[in-house]
């Protein structure tokens, strides 16, 4: 039996899956890591933590199996996308800890980038926004701090890479520094209408070319690696987002993926055509195969399982997560509690880093259940405000209004019931809810032979189950303005 190992190195926690011959999830491994909070707004990692996660969990899903390196015919690397390291070239250390996309300390430099007028060209060259979610800002921001790096990254010591790349150069023991292009394409330094790096950019932010990795497609060869006791070629990377846009196999332009994890990500497949949005959405690479790019429109919202996280943690309402579902359906109806989640500021297509979170409609009767309903609704709703900004940007004629919804919060029936509601869409829910690991796993496993091309793996995406929109348009409309007057009150909080 030949197996796919797919890596996923998320926010919060490292999961490694074996894929065997049936492109079936088979053995894994996961391990949570430590979230550092140094000051408020910041977020970082151990980029060690990052690697020695990966390392143990692909042994422990290998072991679960008694799986050989020999048996192993690829690996798929996919990850937390913007997270920023920056390592000496010489001794593979890191100079700092990871800065993650969570992470809002560049805030000011972004305003000060916009101020001076720096957005449009940005935009038009990145597809993004002058926002600190994204890498360039972090890389400045560690150049500027770090003492010695500037000096030291324009001599040729130091690499900068995201996730992916720093694992790589890992498991290659530091022959090779590469990252893939929809990870290039995060970083607010990749013009992805040329596919190269952007030099006006990078002098803009004092960021010396000689720091970048070698960007390549998706499914190329990034390296063989000797770490699993055998040497196993590297076959495929994505971004975690790109990957589950791929496992969802929404390969045509006009398909739609969501993935609900601790925040939410959409990704409408936007073909050979970068849209230049109007709806402050991104323009990104869904992914790119054998030099062949495809784009996406991406709408990024920060909290949406992190919202249910903060009942059990921040307010210990409840103590899983799933308890939220019988909540809801007991909630008072009579009461519109509304809660706008924008604990970390609000992103897509908002992008207000400033704007903090807000209950409104919260009367003498209000209790845990009508605010755990208002949790599992705001997620419905910033998906919402995703979709009418898709709809304004794209041909709403060949917009699918077809979502196929993934991640962890997807288990959620009542959530996804009242997302079909409020987007007047049809949700699609797949068996396999892994769909960023198979996603990747795909990619390697057609780059090693054993998995089929894209038109069979798309035939393979099975429906678990489809949630029908119910509510009737009056409803609909009222319930959606309340939230958009809601947000409105919470911008520049
Ligand atoms: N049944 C459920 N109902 C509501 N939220 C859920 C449920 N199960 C998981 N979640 C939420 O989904 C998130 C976990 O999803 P996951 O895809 O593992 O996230 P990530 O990869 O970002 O860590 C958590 O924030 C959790 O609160
Ligand atoms: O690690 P996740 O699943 O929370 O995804 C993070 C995204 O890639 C950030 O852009």
């Amino acid at each position: 039996m030949r197996y796919v190992l797919a890596l996923d190195q998320g926010t919060t926690s490292t999961r490694a899956i074996l894929f065997d011959e049936d492109l079936r999830p088979v053995f894994s491994a996961q391990e949570e890591f430590e979230q550092h909070f140094p000051h408020s707004g910041w977020v970082e990692h151990e980029a060690d933590d990052l690697w020695q996660t990966s390392l143990r969990t692909m042994r422990g899903a290998m072991e679960k199996g008694g799986v050989t390196a020999g048996d192993v015919a690829a690996i798929g690397i996919t990850n937390q996308r913007e997270t920023t390291v920056i390592w000496d070239r010489a001794t593979g250390k890191p100079i700092h800890r990871a800065i993650v996309w969570q992470d809002r300390r560049t805030a000011e430099v972004c305003e000060a980038l916009k101020e001076a007028g720096h957005e449009p060209m940005v935009t038009e060259r990145t597809g993004l926004l002058l926002d600190p979610y994204f890498s360039g800002t972090k890389v400045k921001w560690l150049l500027d701090n770090v003492e010695g790096a500037q000096a030291r990254a324009e001599a040729g010591e130091l690499a900068f890479g995201t996730i992916d790349s720093w694992l790589i150069w890992n498991m290659t023991g530091g022959k090779a520094h590469v990252c893939d292009a929809t990870n290039a394409a995060r970083t607010l330094l990749y013009n992805i209408r040329r596919g190269e790096w952007d030099a006006e950019i990078c002098a803009l932010l004092d960021i010396p070319m000689t720091l970048l990795p070698e960007v390549k497609d998706c499914d190329a060869e990034f390296g063989s690696t000797d770490v699993l006791g055998g040497e196993t070629p590297i076959l495929g990377v994505a971004g975690d987002q790109q990957a589950a846009t791929v496992g969802q196999a929404c390969f045509e332009p006009g398909m739609l993926k969501s993935t609900y994890g601790t925040g939410c990500f959409a990704l409408l497949n936007t073909g050979d055509t970068l849209v230049q949005s109007q709806n402050r959405l991104l323009g990104t690479i869904a992914y790119q195969f054998g030099g062949k790019v495809t784009y996406a429109l991406e709408g990024s919202i920060f909290i949406a399982g992190a919202a249910v996280q903060w009942l059990r943690d921040g307010m210990g309402m409840i103590e899983d997560a799933k308890e939220t579902q019988a909540m809801a359906e007991a909630a008072d109806e009579g009461q519109n509690v509304i809660l706008v989640p924008a604990f970390t500021g609000l992103g897509a297509p908002h992008w207000s880093p400033n704007s903090r979170g807000a209950i409104f409609g919260l009367t003498r009767n209000t209790g845990p259940k009508e605010l755990a309903r208002a949790a599992l609704q705001s997620v419905g709703y910033q998906t919402r405000d995703l979709i009418e900004a898709m709809r304004n940007d794209w041909d709403t004629r060949a917009l699918g209004t077809v979502l196929r919804v993934d991640g962890g919060m997807a288990f959620s029936d009542w959530t996804m019931q009242f997302l079909a509601d409020i987007c007047g869409a049809q949700v699609d829910r797949p068996e396999v809810l892994e769909t960023t690991a198979l996603g990747v796993a795909w990619i390697a496993g057609k780059g090693a032979g054993i998995y089929p091309d894209a038109e069979e793996f798309a035939k393979g995406w099975a429906l678990d189950r489809r949630f029908e929109p119910a509510m009737g348009k009056a409803e609909r409309s009222a319930l959606y303005q309340g939230w958009s007057r809601a947000v409105k009150g919470t911008l520049g909080y």
